[in-house]
């Protein structure tokens, strides 16, 4: 019977993952350990690492009877039955694979951690998303560091949440995937163990259980298409833009046609998020490192359409600005990668932001959930690009004074030449903008990057409007 679990890594996974789990399973103690101090003394106080709806109150429910969090990694992997790894798995900034392949630094010393203090059997669950096969490197760490006393069972469990949605996704999923080696005793009794755990709330037909190497895969893959849905209704709506077609009405055609179904096809000014660039970008060096040149090329076509989308973004602000926003205020509303959430990683919003202060403009940004520290750590950071994985973006024009950043959508358009939508907030349709438009300079533009405004109301009231994938305004340049 399992009576404990730990999770290593308090991130967006490890945290509302390990938190529903106890929530669902009340007899089984689960602790969540990470290395960073800041993060699980956040977990432990009322004002959490991450912004979720729904997740405070999980928390509340859970903390000090069943969840803890801790910085005593040691200890509770020691008296664990199963452990997660939840830690991250970012793109390699340096040597071999620079730019694409899956740094697993961070996986290898949990690992090499876990081999070193257990002195009982355990089930090593991956929960991070890593590179096909990488369970097999996985073993070898734990095998040949241990006493030989262990044993260790691995199972491929990737995670689909969604952020700004993740605990309905746990709450609810369509699919928990299990991947482990039903070859042997050992392999299938850890995949029912698993199995029993996810059962106490999900229906028994929504658990899949595949080989290890397919679990791992079907986690790139997953991630693969749903980006590959967005670049392709984005490549659509600059098709839309030239020839007069309406991007929306576009999607809703092909939303009815049950072959495709109706999710992922709003276009925007692109995709962003940790998981999107990152996994097509490990599956294109997987795809590479076995000689499928032409499959790494198809993939690489989705991010290169995604970069198009958002230097298209910032050449139509420009070029309807009169071709330049040198010394004009320009107002970004939304900073987060998507509405729901404060996580900023790989948000659009970074390179339009960059793109647009690359030609002088003075920004003036507001999130309702981003910090300004965040958003000015964002744009002074340089890239590593991923196309050209021996240089890095050029140094960022961002200069203080060029930046502010306001903690209201009033203050931050007044007196602004332009506004730019990055962020699908719902509070972005219900603002009054008319008195936004009464505290601009004229003419007053609007660039929705989300397709979330009303444009005809807009229009009425005096702006000039570009949306995405949308007939021109006469008044924007085409
Ligand atoms: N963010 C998502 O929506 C999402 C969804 C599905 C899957 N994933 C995958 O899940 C993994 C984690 O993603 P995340 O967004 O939660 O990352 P994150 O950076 O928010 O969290 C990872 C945590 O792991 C900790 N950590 C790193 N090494 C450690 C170690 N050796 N011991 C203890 N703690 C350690 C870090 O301090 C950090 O707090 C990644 O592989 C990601 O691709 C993410
Ligand atoms: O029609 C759409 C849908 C999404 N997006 C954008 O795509 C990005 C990713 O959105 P979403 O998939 O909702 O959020 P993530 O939290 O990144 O979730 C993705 O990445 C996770 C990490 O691997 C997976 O677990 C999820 O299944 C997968 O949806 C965001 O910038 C969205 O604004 C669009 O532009 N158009």
């Amino acid at each position: 019977m399992v009576k404990k679990i730990c999770g290593i890594g308090a991130g967006y996974v490890g945290g509302p993952t390990m938190a529903v789990i106890a929530l669902k399973c009340p007899s089984i103690e689960v602790a969540v350990v990470d290395i960073s101090h800041s993060r699980i003394s956040a977990w432990n106080s009322d004002k959490l690492p991450i912004y979720e709806p729904g997740l405070e109150e999980v928390i509340q429910q859970c903390r000090g009877k069943n969840l803890l969090f801790s910085t005593d990694i040691e200890k509770h992997v020691y008296e664990a039955d199963i452990i997660f790894v939840n830690v991250n798995t970012p793109t390699k900034t340096s040597g071999l694979g620079a730019g694409k392949a899956a740094d697993l630094t961070y996986w290898e010393s949990a690992a090499r951690m876990i081999a070193d203090v257990s002195r009982s059997n355990k089930i090593v669950v991956e929960k991070s998303t890593v590179p096909v096969r990488t369970a097999e490197v996985i073993e070898k760490i734990l095998v040949h560091n241990s006493n030989g006393m262990v044993k260790y069972q691995i199972l491929s469990n990737p995670e689909f949440l969604s952020e700004g949605t993740s605990i309905q996704d746990l709450l609810n999923p369509d699919r928990v995937l299990i991947g482990g080696n039903d070859k042997n005793l050992g392999g299938q009794e850890a995949i029912q163990k698993l199995k029993a755990i996810y059962a106490n709330w999900v229906p028994e037909d929504r658990i899949i259980t595949t080989n290890l190497w397919s679990a791992e895969l079907s986690k790139l893959a997953d991630n693969a298409f749903l980006a590959q849905r967005i670049s392709s209704i984005n490549a659509m709506s600059a098709l839309c833009e030239a020839t007069g077609a309406d991007v929306s009405q576009v999607s809703c055609v092909l939303s009815k046609n049950t072959k495709l179904g109706s999710k992922y096809l709003n276009a925007s000014v692109g995709f962003g998020g940790s998981c999107f660039q990152k996994d097509i970008l490990n599956l294109v060096y997987i795809c590479e490192s076995n000689g499928l040149v032409e499959v790494a090329n198809y993939w690489k076509e989705v991010i290169k359409v995604n970069d198009y989308q958002k230097s298209r973004f910032v050449k139509k602000v420009v070029t309807s600005m009169f071709n330049t926003v040198s010394g004009k205020k320009i107002a970004v509303l939304g900073f987060s990668f998507k509405k729901d959430t404060s996580d900023t990683r790989k948000t659009p919003a970074i390179d339009v932001c960059k793109g647009l202060l690359a030609d002088n403009a003075c920004l003036s940004i507001y999130d309702p959930r981003v910090s300004e520290d965040q958003i000015r750590t964002d744009l002074s950071t340089n890239e590593i690009r991923w196309d050209c994985s021996t240089q890095v973006k050029p140094a960022s024009f961002t200069n203080v004074k060029q930046v502010s950043v306001f903690g209201d959508v009033y203050e931050a358009t007044k007196d602004a030449h332009g506004i730019c939508v990055l962020t699908e907030w719902d509070e972005f349709k219900t603002i009054d903008y008319q008195k936004i438009f009464d505290s601009m300079e004229k003419p007053a533009f609007v660039f929705d990057g989300r397709n979330v405004l009303d444009v005809d109301k807009l229009k009425k009231i005096g702006f000039i409007v570009y949306s995405i994938g949308k007939p021109i305004d006469q008044w924007v340049d085409c």
